[in-house]
């Protein structure tokens, strides 16, 4: 029988399953767990069993997964539909070990940048590198969008306290009140611009980067206002036409996916911050995961792993969505961030070859840090008729340790959740509470079925000491190898996004309809309608 059949069997045969029943096992969580150094991954509260997780292995096996991994590492043009290599890893391979893409070792030029962007970062941070004025810069604008935004900005919130660089600000929407709200508190005598974006050629980023220059020029002469501008791009002719000086450029290849790009250049707002030092424990932590990734049998190896638990939720078990649920209010943009990362990556239709489907492809992901979720859409996901797998992370212990109490209080919240989703409140538990509070006949029955939670919702929980870069590192790599292990089990491309494009051709075919300058005849009605009212 073939292994989608024998895990859909074995999901069957035990569709009543309970996971508190999987405790019974007294092994049940050394079993289902697995670590990298400090971090943990407990897929305990699921209810894949033994037969079922060994089962999910043998896809791993029969897919490919070892071999696709190590064609990605080792430079092979696995985005076939782009024909390029995908090498976000050589970008944290700080041992320089030999990366060839087309016969030559890129690494030489990827370790050349990473220090010129060290000594830019240095010198700026030193206000050695200063505004046209001499005055040190005090803030830095990133102006990008997609990946040359979400990682950036994710970092950057993660890692507050290890700022103590210029302020970061973001820029990414098109829509003016973005980069208006943004430059208001700014001045553009002490502020560098840095436009960040892989093409170039990103609307959105280019119409914001003018605007900025705009901005900037209404203070800094025009033959200084390339001080003010930094460019992290894989086009340098056409940085340099937007009038970037070459020393300010940091250039990538375009074997960087965008939104795998924050570990190089696009990370130096990142770097601008927090410094070159933690940047670089940033990419260790990364580099650790890459390492346990190639090197971890797949029955302890993390990404492998959480990749599995996705695929028994979303083909076996049907469900399909699932939450990211950071106990870690510095994680706030992950969810945003891992929407890209995994969406962009695995909403894909047709296999390699083309051909449609035969199943579901990447899952609808979302989420918020706790508590706030709690006060907000947890209802749904505990008592609501769909399940919703959630994916809870917490750390040991928060930087503020003068508020120790407070992480403790976090930490019992997040335990609790993923034990309340579990275990749930029966009827006759319900029951039990409403007659104490005095309650009785029908209408105890009626507010007693208001009460009941079905439990036996599945979450994995990720724990690790303290959210420092390098656990950032870990955490992002993770998910970036969790969604690639996925993506080789469908047997789809991870790394292109074509689904992004015919929105833009649309678009810009679109502003001459709302600039007056075309007629709208051959639109549909909705859009005319719509048009019309302009
Ligand atoms: O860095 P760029 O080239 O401006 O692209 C920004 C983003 O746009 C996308 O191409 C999708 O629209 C993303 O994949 C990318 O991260």
């Amino acid at each position: 029988m073939n292994v989608w059949k024998s895990l859909s069997q074995n999901q069957e045969n035990n569709a009543d399953r309970s996971i508190l029943a999987l405790f019974d096992d007294p092994d049940r969580f050394k079993a289902f767990s697995a670590q990298c150094g400090d971090f943990l991954l407990d897929y305990s509260k699921t209810n894949m069993d033994a037969e079922a997780k060994s089962l999910l292995l043998d896809l791993a096996k029969s897919a490919g997964v070892d071999a696709t991994r190590n064609a990605m590492f080792d430079g092979q043009a696995i985005n076939q539909t782009e024909d390029r290599a995908v090498l976000h890893t050589a970008l944290r391979n700080l041992s320089g070990r030999p990366v060839t893409v087309d016969g030559r070792d890129v690494m030489p030029e990827v370790l050349e940048t990473l220090q010129a962007m060290k000594t830019f970062a240095i010198r700026l941070r030193n206000a050695e590198l200063t505004s046209a004025s001499g005055a040190p810069f005090t803030d830095v604008v990133n102006i990008g969008i997609g990946g040359s935004d979400l990682g950036p900005v994710m970092a950057n919130v993660a890692l507050a306290p290890y700022h103590d660089g210029p302020k970061v600000h973001f820029v990414s929407n098109v829509d003016g009140a973005d980069i208006n709200d943004t430059l208001k508190g700014l001045d553009p005598t002490t502020t560098l611009l840095i436009i960040a974006s892989k093409t170039f050629t990103t609307i959105e980023t280019m119409t914001n980067a003018e605007t900025g220059k705009k901005w900037l020029l209404q203070a800094v002469p025009e033959d200084q206002i390339g001080d003010h501008l930094a460019a992290l791009s894989t086009a340098q002719d056409k940085t340099a036409a937007f009038g970037i000086p070459s020393d300010h450029v940091f250039g990538f290849a375009d074997w960087v996916g965008g939104r795998y790009s924050v570990w190089g250049p696009i990370g130096l707002s990142v770097m601008l911050a927090i410094g070159p030092e933690d940047f670089t424990a940033f990419l260790q932590g990364a580099e650790e995961m890459d390492t346990h990734f190639r090197e971890a049998p797949l029955e302890d190896n993390l990404p492998v792993l959480l990749a599995l638990v996705g695929i028994w939720h979303n083909n076996i078990c049907g469900y399909n969505t699932r939450a990211v649920l950071p106990y870690d209010q510095r994680l706030l943009r992950l969810p945003a961030y891992l929407q890209q990362l995994d969406m962009e990556s695995n909403g894909k239709g047709v296999d390699m070859e083309g051909n449609p489907l035969p199943r579901h492809s990447g899952p609808i992901v979302w989420g918020e840090p706790g508590t706030n979720g709690q006060h907000a859409f947890y209802q749904l996901i505990h008592q609501g008729t769909r399940v919703v797998p959630c994916e809870f992370l917490v750390a040991r212990r928060g930087h503020e340790s003068e508020l120790a109490h407070q992480h403790r209080l976090l930490l019992a919240n997040c335990l609790a959740q993923s034990e309340a989703l579990m275990v749930g409140r029966s009827m006759d538990a319900a029951r039990e509470l409403m007659r104490e509070q005095g309650f009785e006949g029908a209408e105890l029955e009626k507010q007693a079925a208001h009460r009941v939670f079905p439990g036996n919702r599945p979450s994995v929980t990720m724990m690790y000491n303290i959210l420092d870069p390098k656990t950032l590192g870990k955490i992002i790599a993770l998910y970036e190898h969790r969604v690639f292990v996925e993506g080789v089990i469908w047997g789809i491309n991870s790394f292109d996004q074509w689904g992004v494009e015919l929105g833009k051709v649309l678009a810009t075919r679109m502003l001459p309809l709302i600039e007056g300058e075309a007629t709208s005849e051959d639109k549909d009605g909705s859009t005319r309608g719509l048009l019309a009212t302009l």
